[in-house]
């Protein structure tokens, strides 16, 4: 057995979450790019290659990767290039998004004829959190006055428009994106392409998936674009586990069970974002409260039931682990890294990555 803490990426569910993702593409005509911020796990990306068209990227160091290891087509992003990056960004993407029209203007000579698009950021967005809402107030994320756009269309081929986070609710897709046809539509006729970014739950249980294809085909031909979505968390949303071991129990007003891992280091979005994870059972009599091994005193990966007292030793799986995880893994508390494992279709386990006490010493100087 391979020693805890590990992420376990089970691809039977990996498989289900991609042939959704097929569907899609096949139904709507849209190209979907996996956007690496989330997941850029590359072991399997050979598994992920058949179903998706491509990747997209918030970085140099991502471009390369997906440029590299994924193939099919890349996109180019960031918030900022840098001056001494944009060459090689350039060398490893297919297309170029800039983040504002000063960076355009600034880059756009040495881009050449590489196809660039700008983000366009509408004002209006579906997201619960302030932390990740890209229309909130005094926003960084694209340009949203459509004036000063269309002042510089003609040397842009597309836009890119990330403006859900979590959304599984089609109607509200649909309305702000009515929206954004109201405000942008003279824009929206001058392109090539759109990207309509991530954060659209529909891999989710129940999401309306027809009524979805059919919204993303009728804007393509309304504006006769080429319509991508870059989704992250649906890509992996339920497919990869945190394994771990419970390390010592105690009581305090409440059974507790810390454990060898620590949402700080291994699921930072547990803390940012001050949810819960999915933990033990609907039906077990004891309910556990499940903490890191860390110092910080909130360092709660969530509540669950289970059939049995838990023993030091037991093995506990934390669930939906796979979006924004691997990707923000740390050090904190010098606390080992969760090895990463997958669990092939025929249910065998092999490990892809370890870390040890070198990557810790070498993370640092
Ligand atoms: C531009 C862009 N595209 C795609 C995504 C992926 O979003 P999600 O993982 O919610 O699908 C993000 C998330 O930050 C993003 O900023
Ligand atoms: N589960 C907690 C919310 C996660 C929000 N995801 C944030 C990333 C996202 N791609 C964004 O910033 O838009």
């Amino acid at each position: 057995m391979l020693q805890t803490p590990y992420y376990l990426i089970d691809k039977t569910a990996l498989q289900r979450n991609l042939e959704i993702i097929d569907y899609v593409r096949k139904n709507s005509g849209a190209k979907l790019l996996l956007a690496l911020k989330c997941f850029a796990t590359w072991s399997v990306f050979d598994s992920m290659k058949p179903y998706m068209d491509g990747t997209t990227s918030s970085s140099l160091y991502e471009v390369k990767l997906g440029y590299q290891k994924f193939g099919g087509e890349t996109h180019a992003y960031s918030v900022a290039f840098a001056d001494h990056e944009i060459d090689e960004v350039l060398a490893n993407s297919d297309k170029i998004i800039f983040n504002s029209i000063s960076q355009l203007e600034r880059f756009e000579a040495r881009a050449g004829n590489k196809p660039k698009g700008l983000r366009l950021n509408p004002g209006i967005s579906s997201s619960s959190f302030d932390l990740a809402d890209p229309a909130r107030q005094f926003s960084r994320l694209g340009e949203g006055n459509p004036e000063r756009i269309l002042a510089i269309i003609d040397r842009l081929d597309g836009v890119m428009i990330h403006n859900n986070c979590e959304n599984a609710d089609f109607a509200r897709f649909d309305e702000l994106l009515a929206q954004v046809e109201a405000r942008y539509g003279a824009i929206l006729h001058q392109l090539k392409w759109v990207s309509l970014g991530g954060g659209i739950s529909f891999t989710k249980p129940g999401y309306e998936l027809d009524k979805f294809c059919q919204r993303l085909r009728q804007f393509a031909q309304t504006y006769g674009v080429q319509v991508y979505l870059e989704p992250g968390e649906a890509t992996v949303r339920y497919t990869t586990t945190l394994e771990v071991s419970v390390l010592d129990t105690a009581f305090n007003g409440k059974h507790l069970a810390i454990v060898d891992s620590s949402t700080e280091a291994h699921m930072l979005d547990l803390l940012i974002y001050r949810e819960t994870a999915p933990i033990g059972n609907e039906t077990g009599e004891h309910r556990y409260q499940i903490c890191g091994k860390t110092c910080l005193a909130g360092d709660i990966f969530g509540e669950g039931n289970f059939d049995a007292p838990l023993q030091v030793g037991d093995r506990l799986s934390i669930g939906d682990a796979g979006g924004y995880t691997m990707v923000k893994k740390n050090w904190f508390n010098g606390v080992n890294m969760p090895a990463i494992a997958i669990k092939e279709v025929d249910g065998s386990i092999r490990a892809v990555r370890e870390f040890g006490y070198d990557d810790y010493v070498n993370s640092l100087s």
